[in-house]
């Protein structure tokens, strides 16, 4: 350990002793600047405590249509209630819970509305099938210790899921069983895509490669911004075959081509001057992105480009969404990890990459970029 580091765990070590002593807790909820602290400290103790209810809240308000009820206009609680099917009490008890989350308000006497985080909830179909989905995550966080202890080698309601839908480990696409995360992935698209249209230029680009593209929706969103691209979508061959199909309905069927393949064992088609991977690395262990990110620098000719976009870890401001949300998600999928820039940086440098960089974006919640060149 360096000096720097040995200074760092003396003084964490420290400071831990200062704030778990029950007298600089009395003495800090009583001075006035420290006491702003230890209040705000004190709210975000007490929201990791009861955050799980925030979230079934939230679930709560989607499953039952509540944010399409509010969304037509303010309501009365009775009216909610028959709505969405509760009694009036239960109805008032979701509308109060929600209110202090800015899910729902009450502006006039028993007139409900959305309110400031309702209102964003309610327009986004994107984020209530994310919602919808994390019933999954929930059921496998039921007991942590446990989901810890299995180490990966039991299954778990996220990994059934995954794994029907044929995403991991290199397994094939199974019919009807792809319908969920298909469209999960699809909905969910737009925030990555927006994400990359603001901080990357096109303008230079000829042609991209979508490796592991699903059914297309990464690319309709670069390829509708940039009308100028030829597109490949490179994925297992039923997800690719449709996907390049509906592909070729959108944007025109002279500027798709459907690669159908197992990214670990088949060649990347070469000729693409960019190829992305889009919320693709984080799902597989490191040898498996090692070797993915191997075998996409072999088909790259010199100076083109891969594009790395998901969440990452260490992410200043959104360290919780990479760490602790991803991190157990990951764990609960049996598969990956949410790895910080630097660290993706070192695996491109690895896989041949002559330089690689780190572009932050406005919502790191959605993904962060990194850019490597052949
Ligand atoms: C998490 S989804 C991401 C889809 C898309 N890139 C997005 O962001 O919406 C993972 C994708 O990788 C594909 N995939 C998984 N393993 C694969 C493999 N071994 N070879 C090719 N594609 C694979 C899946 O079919 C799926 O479309």
């Amino acid at each position: 350990m360096n000096r720097l580091a040995a200074l760092r765990l003396a003084y964490v070590q420290r400071r831990n002793a200062v704030f778990s002593s029950a007298r600089f807790q009395h003495w800090a909820a009583r001075l006035p600047l420290i006491r702003w602290i230890a209040t705000r400290r004190a709210k975000g103790a007490f929201d990791l405590l009861a955050g799980f209810t925030y979230s079934q809240i939230l679930r709560a308000y989607v499953e039952t249509g509540l944010f399409d009820v509010l969304r037509q206009g303010p309501c009365n609680a009775a009216a909610v209630a028959h709505r969405i099917g509760l009694s009036q009490e239960a109805a008032l008890t979701l509308l109060r819970a929600g209110r202090p989350l800015m899910l729902s308000e009450e502006p006039a006497p028993d007139h409900w509305t959305l309110g400031e985080q309702g209102a964003v909830f309610a327009t986004n179909p994107g984020v209530q099938a994310m919602v919808r989905h994390h019933r999954l995550l929930y059921a496998d966080l039921a007991d942590p210790v446990a989901l810890l202890r299995a180490d990966r080698k039991q299954p778990t309601d996220l990994s059934r899921f995954w794994t029907y839908a044929g995403a991991l480990h290199g397994a094939s696409e199974r019919g009807a069983d792809t319908a969920e995360y298909s469209a999960l992935m699809a909905a969910s698209q737009h925030f990555v895509a927006d994400e990359v249209l603001a901080t990357v230029d096109f303008r230079g680009t000829r042609s991209l490669l979508d490796v592991g593209g699903g059914h297309g929706a990464f690319l309709r969103h670069i390829g509708s911004a940039w009308p100028h691209l030829r597109l490949g979508l490179f994925d297992l061959p039923e997800v690719a075959a449709a996907g390049a199909a509906a592909l070729g309905d959108a944007l025109g069927a002279h500027r798709i081509t459907a690669h159908p393949g197992n990214f670990f064992s088949d060649f990347i088609p070469s000729g693409y001057d960019m190829v992305s991977l889009i919320r693709i690395l984080h799902d597989h262990d490191d040898g498996p992105a090692q070797a993915l990110l191997a075998n996409i620098r072999k088909s790259l000719a010199p100076g083109a480009r891969l594009l790395i976009a998901e969440p990452m870890a260490r992410i200043p401001g959104a360290e919780a969404m990479g760490e602790a949300f991803f991190g157990l998600y990951l764990w609960a999928m049996g598969s990956g990890r949410p790895r910080s820039p630097g660290e993706i940086i070192a695996m491109c440098r690895a896989a041949g990459f002559a330089s690689a960089r780190f572009l932050p974006t406005a919502q790191a919640v959605n993904a962060s970029l990194i850019i490597a060149a052949a």
